[in-house]
C-alpha cells in the first residue's frame, strides 16, 4: 500500500469519476467499444466476458465482472509500423466508446500519472535490490502498461459454485497499481502463511502488487502476488457495486526480463529463462478467454 505517493489528486478523482460513468452507460453503448474478439487485449467487455483464473491453468466459472482496458497505442504515433508479433499485440489499436471523449481524456490523464507513479516506484526497487537508482528506466522507457478499469455490479442471480468477481491469478507485469473503493466483495491477497487476506481500502492510497515479470526478474525472491475479488454477501441491505481502477505496468514489449545478479545467492542459478515482456503478455491473454 502506498501514501504521500505524489500522483495528482484531481487527476486521480476526474479518473474515478470519468470511469463510474462510463459503467452507468447502458451496454450497447459501452459495447461501441467492445472487444473485436475473444482474446483481444483492449476495449469493454462484459460480465462473464473473462475467467482470469484460466490464466494459472484452473478451470473455473466465469468473473461476474465488467472491464474497460486501452494500452500504450494511445499514446503512440498512428504511422508506427509493429516489428514483430508481441509488439502488434502490445500496441493493438483501442477501441473508445461512442460519445465518450470527455472519458477518453480522463482516462488517459490518469494512465499518464499512474505510468509517472510507477517509474518512481521502480526506482525505489532498484534500489531496494542493491542496483543503480535508474537500473529499471531502460526496460521502461517505452513500456506497454495498460489501464484496466472495473466495475463488479450487484448481483442479479446466484453465483455459480466456485464463481468469483475475479478468479484467483496474480499479475502479469513488473507491478500493479490499483486503486479500489470499500465495498462488500473485496480484494483478498493470499499471504505466504497460505490464508486469505483482506486488503482494506484506505482513502488517498494504492495498492501495489508484485507481478510476474518482476517475480521472474528477482528469481523469486520478490513473489507475484495471488488474488481475488471475492463475492458480496446476500441481504446485506445496501449496494455491493465496487468499482476499481488497475494500472498495469509493463515494461517495453521487446525487453528480455532475465533474472538480475544481485537476487542470486553464491552457488544459485536462475530458476526461469529469460522471457520477453511482449510474448510473455500475450501468452497470458490468450489463456483468460471466457468459454462459458
Ligand atoms: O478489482 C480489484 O480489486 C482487482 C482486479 C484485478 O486483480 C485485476 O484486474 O487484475
Ligand atoms: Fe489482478
Amino acid at each position: 500500500m502506498v501514501t504521500g505517493h505524489g500522483a495528482d489528486d484531481a487527476v486521480v478523482a476526474r479518473g474515478w469519476q470519468a470511469t463510474r460513468a462510463f459503467f452507468d452507460r447502458p451496454v450497447d453503448e459501452k459495447l461501441t467499444a467492445g472487444m473485436p474478439y475473444p482474446g483481444y487485449p483492449y476495449g469493454y467487455s462484459p460480465v462473464k466476458g473473462e475467467t482470469l483464473a484460466a490464466s494459472l491453468g484452473d478451470a473455473t466459472p466465469a468473473d461476474l465482472k465488467e472491464t474497460f482496458s486501452f494500452g500504450p497505442s494511445a499514446f503512440n504515433r498512428l504511422d508506427h509500423k509493429p516489428a514483430d508479433d508481441a509488439e502488434a499485440f502490445v500496441f493493438s489499436a483501442n477501441p473508445w466508446p461512442v460519445g465518450g471523449d470527455d472519458f477518453r481524456a480522463a482516462v488517459m490523464a490518469y494512465y499518464r500519472e499512474m505510468s509517472a507513479l510507477a517509474g518512481r516506484i521502480m526506482r525505489f526497487f532498484a534500489l531496494a535490490l542493491d542496483l543503480p537508482e535508474t537500473h529499471f528506466d531502460r526496460f521502461i522507457d517505452h513500456e506497454a502498461s495498460a489501464l484496466r478499469l472495473l466495475n463488479y455490479p450487484d448481483l442479479v442471480e446466484d453465483p455459480v459454485p466456485g464463481q468469483l468477481r475475479a478468479g484467483v491469478h496474480s499479475d502479469y507485469g513488473s507491478l500493479t497499481i490499483l486503486m479500489q473503493e470499500d465495498a462488500p466483495g473485496g480484494l483478498e491477497v493470499k499471504g505466504l502463511d497460505g490464508a486469505w487476506h483482506k486488503v482494506p481500502a484506505t482513502p488517498g492510497s494504492f495498492v501495489i502488487n508484485i507481478g510476474d515479470l518482476m517475480q521472474r526478474w528477482t528469481n523469486d525472491l520478490w513473489k507475484s502476488t495471488l488474488h481475488r475479488v471475492t463475492i458480496p454477501p446476500r441481504d446485506i441491505g445496501r449496494s455491493a457495486r465496487r468499482q476499481s481502477m488497475a494500472f498495469f505496468h509493463q515494461p517495453n514489449w521487446d525487453a528480455e526480463i532475465a533474472c538480475i545478479e544481485t537476487c542470486l545467492a553464491p552457488g544459485e542459478s536462475a530458476k526461469y529463462p529469460p522471457v520477453g515482456s511482449g510474448e510473455y503478455l500475450a501468452s497470458k491473454f490468450r489463456s483468460t478467454v471466457s468459454k462459458a
